[in-house]
């Protein structure tokens, strides 16, 4: 913080005017490198300081020389404004960045702290849109940052210190000129109210400057503020404030009719464009249903090919199914008509054997003669009876597995084995067995009817049934 009361002490020295200016706004908005422009000429882009810094130079303004003193005021935080330099300046150049909304509500509030204040004694101010350069990133439009210097009646431009706009020097000479004839006006009032501090406080005033420096500050700008309102109400000319007023008025219009038509383009665009969306948005709408309904068909169809692939698969599977079963069921058919025929056969030929016995014993017999008509008698019931069976065995030989080869030849083999059999225990080539291998031979030609056989019976071929399929 500045040293206020060093100031004050060391102040009015020399009868050079004195102008004292205080830079404030957001951190990094380019104050230092403003105050070093002006200054110096010279552009310093980083400047780090976490401290106020006073800058002291004497300027020809108007063709005369003033001593000026600039404070770059650190960080000016809401929180810790500095009061101490506001108080001091005869002068404010408010600075916020071009590239940054935040920083213009801060310029904002700073005005109307500063307005605060110094209300009765109120200061020149210049408001400063900085980084013009930065057109790009630009985030407050000229017309912002002029309205708000409206509002407080200040100067305002927008700079570049980093391309040495020549507004920069423009705005802290005007500064500069009007403080310098404020001050000049003021010079007797200064006068007089250091000899009202005098009075007040008497000849001992310096003891009392060192002891309570700020109170005596403090007071001595009351004082100030008080003679100043005093005076400027004596002086007062009515009619010029009154045009002031009424410039100011109309310039306020201006404002007031420019932002209006701005307003009113800005509700047309906005009109224009929520139709345009509400047009977009129903053609999105109607493109969303188009879309929901296409999906929904095609679930539909998929649905449909899903059913149909299902069916035909149970379909398929049941053809399949009834295939192998009537497969199987023909199977068992010619398993059980093949094992009856085999049984049948063997039957036969036991029973043939069993006759073959009989009629050789009787043979025998018959050579003692006694009971030689006895056998004549039951061979001639006997041999009609194997001539039928074989006859049966033939048909049954016929009509097996006719559509089988295998089933067939295995059958006629099982047949030709037994045969063979009771050919051996033979001994007329008349007998039965011998006619009957003869017949069978004869109808061992293959099938040509394609036909498959059924055959059923019991186990000695009675009641014995061929079904042909
Ligand atoms: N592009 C551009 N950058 C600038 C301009 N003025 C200042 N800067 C840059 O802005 C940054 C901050 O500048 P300072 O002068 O340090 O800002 P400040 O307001 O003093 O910052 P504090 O000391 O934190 O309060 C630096 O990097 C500068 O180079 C300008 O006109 N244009």
């Amino acid at each position: 913080m500045i040293d206020i009361v060093q100031k004050m002490k060391t102040e009015d020295k020399n009868n050079m005017p004195k102008v004292r200016i205080a830079v404030i706004g957001k951190s990094n908005v380019g104050k230092s490198a403003l105050t070093v422009r002006y200054l110096t000429r010279r552009y310093i882009g980083e400047y780090r300081s976490n401290t106020d810094l006073l800058y002291k130079q004497t300027l020809t303004i108007n063709n005369s020389p003033v001593e000026v003193e600039v404070v770059d005021v650190c960080s000016c935080d809401l929180a810790r404004f500095p009061e101490e330099p506001i108080y001091w300046a005869d002068a404010c150049v408010v600075v916020y960045d071009i590239t940054s909304k935040k920083t213009l509500s801060h310029a904002m509030e700073l005005l109307q702290k500063v307005h605060q204040l110094r209300m009765q004694n109120q200061i020149p101010l210049v408001l400063l849109g900085n980084k013009a350069d930065l057109e790009h990133l630009r985030e407050v439009d000229e017309i912002e940052g002029r309205t708000l210097a409206v509002q407080h009646g200040c100067q305002f431009y927008e700079v570049s210190v980093a391309e040495n706009s020549s507004l920069i020097y423009t705005a802290f000479d005007l500064l500069l000129s009007e403080c310098r004839s404020t001050l000049s006006s003021q010079k007797t009032r200064k006068f007089s109210v250091s000899k009202m501090i005098g009075t007040l406080i008497g000849n001992n005033n310096v003891v009392i400057l060192e002891v309570f420096p700020i109170l005596i500050v403090r007071i001595k700008i009351l004082l100030n503020n008080l003679h100043l309102h005093l005076t400027s109400t004596a002086v007062m000319d009515y009619n010029a404030i009154i045009n002031d007023l009424q410039l100011e008025i109309i310039s306020l219009k201006k404002y007031n009719y420019s932002l209006k038509r701005q307003i009113e383009d800005n509700l047309n665009e906005s009109t224009s464009m929520e139709s345009s969306l509400t047009e977009e948005n129903s053609k999105l709408q109607l493109l969303v249903f188009n879309l929901k309904m296409e999906i929904k068909n095609l679930r539909k169809e998929n649905k449909e090919i899903l059913d149909k692939v299902e069916s035909e698969s149970v379909r398929s599977n049941s053809n399949v199914k009834r295939k192998n079963k009537s497969i199987q069921t023909e199977k068992n058919c010619n398993d059980t008509a093949i094992q009856t025929a085999y049984k049948t056969v063997s039957s036969y030929i036991q029973t043939d054997l069993n006759i073959n016995d009989v009629t050789t014993q009787v043979k025998v017999k018959s050579t003692k003669k006694q009971h030689k008509s006895s056998f004549d008698k039951r061979k001639e019931t006997s041999e009609p009876l194997i001539q039928s069976k074989c006859n049966s065995i033939i048909n049954i030989c016929n009509s097996t597995a006719a559509d089988k080869k295998s089933d067939k030849s295995l059958f006629m083999e099982l047949v030709e084995a037994s045969i063979d059999t009771l050919s051996s225990t033979s001994t007329s080539a008349d007998t039965p067995g011998a006619n009957m291998k003869a017949r069978v031979k004869h109808n061992k030609s293959p099938a040509t009817k394609k036909q498959s056989v059924l055959i059923l019976g019991d186990s000695q071929a009675r009641n014995m049934r061929v079904i042909l399929k």
